[in-house]
């Protein structure tokens, strides 16, 4: 196991490095990244998809390259201006309604970044939950002609209720973040598109039988990973049978370095499905000292063997 930290270029999610741990296996490399504040019982879902990509590997691609959103950090209008404009993509994912921000500033952001895009771009907005209903509704409609909107409140009453009050689609994120979550989602008329996570779902397969089960159309977003994790959100991506939208793939400029020789990074909106090798020279300029993540990974483990005992199922 070889653990990295990578300096974020802009904070997001609160996290200035992305951390996390390279396994090699007989089918290549995999990723474990989960974020911090996660115990072991979510961890196992996480290394359930390393384990996969490392001792599996993915089911056949039905395409060879996906087009990508580029992630627009919660940053000032001017950078998220140059942002979008550097970034060769057709469609922006904005982060809107930070902690510690205004609603005026939320405005300006998409301004600038539908600016940059010009005629023919598409916008959606991702609020991590954080607006009550009445704000959704009130800031969905003052942000102008949206693709969608993600997880604009917590709860699935809300998102519900939110759906019914504005014609922009919904998408749900944070509302789906296990196997029975989707159902639930759509038995509660929450969403009209689900974006789904490789690594929080437990992997390809894990993520693709969520998507089956959900009957919605998904949109595959990254967990801010290195090019090892991009691989398995393009993975499930392009195993899709269908995939209506661009995906949140194109996360890797928010990292200052990668672990591979040539990165899956976008070009002219769209990024290449295949499967990079670790390079040693790369990896060797972000790997540390392993602080806990052996014992991390060991954790998971034994809620993922209790969970296959128990349930005879993968998760
Ligand atoms: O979808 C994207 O454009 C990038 C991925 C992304 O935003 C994200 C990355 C890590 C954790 C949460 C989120 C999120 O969608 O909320
Ligand atoms: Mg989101």
């Amino acid at each position: 196991m070889r653990v990295f930290a990578i300096p974020m270029r802009t904070r997001f999610r609160g996290v200035t490095r992305r951390e996390g741990a390279l396994v090699r296996g007989s089918a290549g490399w995999g990723e474990f990244s989960p974020f911090p504040e996660y115990g072991p019982a979510e961890c196992a879902r996480w290394l359930a998809a390393a384990c996969e990509a490392a001792d599996e590997g993915w089911p056949e691609p039905l395409r060879t390259r996906i087009p990508v959103n580029v992630t627009v950090p919660a940053v000032g209008a001017d950078a998220a201006h140059a942002i979008t404009r550097g970034s060769g993509c057709r469609t922006a994912k904005v982060k809107v309604a930070e902690p510690g921000q205004d609603e005026a500033d939320d405005i300006a952001r998409v301004e600038a970044v539908r600016d940059a895009l010009g005629p023919g771009g598409r916008v959606r907005v991702d609020a991590n939950g954080a607006w009550d209903p009445d704000t959704a509704v009130r800031m969905i409609t003052a942000l102008g002609e949206l693709e969608y909107a993600e997880q604009p409140c917590a709860t699935l009453e809300e998102l519900a209720e939110v759906r019914r009050r504005v014609d922009t689609p919904i998408a749900a994120d944070e509302s789906i973040r296990r196997a029975e979550d989707p159902l639930r989602v759509r038995a509660a008329d929450a969403a009209d598109i689900v974006v789904l996570k490789v690594q929080p779902l437990g992997g390809v397969r894990a993520a693709l039988a969520v998507a089956e089960a959900c009957g919605l159309p998904v949109v595959v977003s990254s967990a801010v990973e290195t090019s090892v994790g991009l691989a398995a959100g393009l993975a499930l991506a392009a195993a899709l049978p269908e995939l209506p939208y661009a995906c949140g793939l194109g996360t890797l400029s928010l990292l200052e370095g990668d672990v591979v020789r040539e990165p899956l990074a976008a070009v002219d909106g769209a990024i290449e499905v295949r499967r990079p090798e670790v390079d040693e020279d790369s990896l060797g300029r972000y790997e540390v000292e392993d602080d806990g993540w052996l014992r991390r990974a060991a954790e998971a483990r034994s809620v993922l063997d209790a969970r296959r005992a128990e349930r005879g199922v993968v998760l």
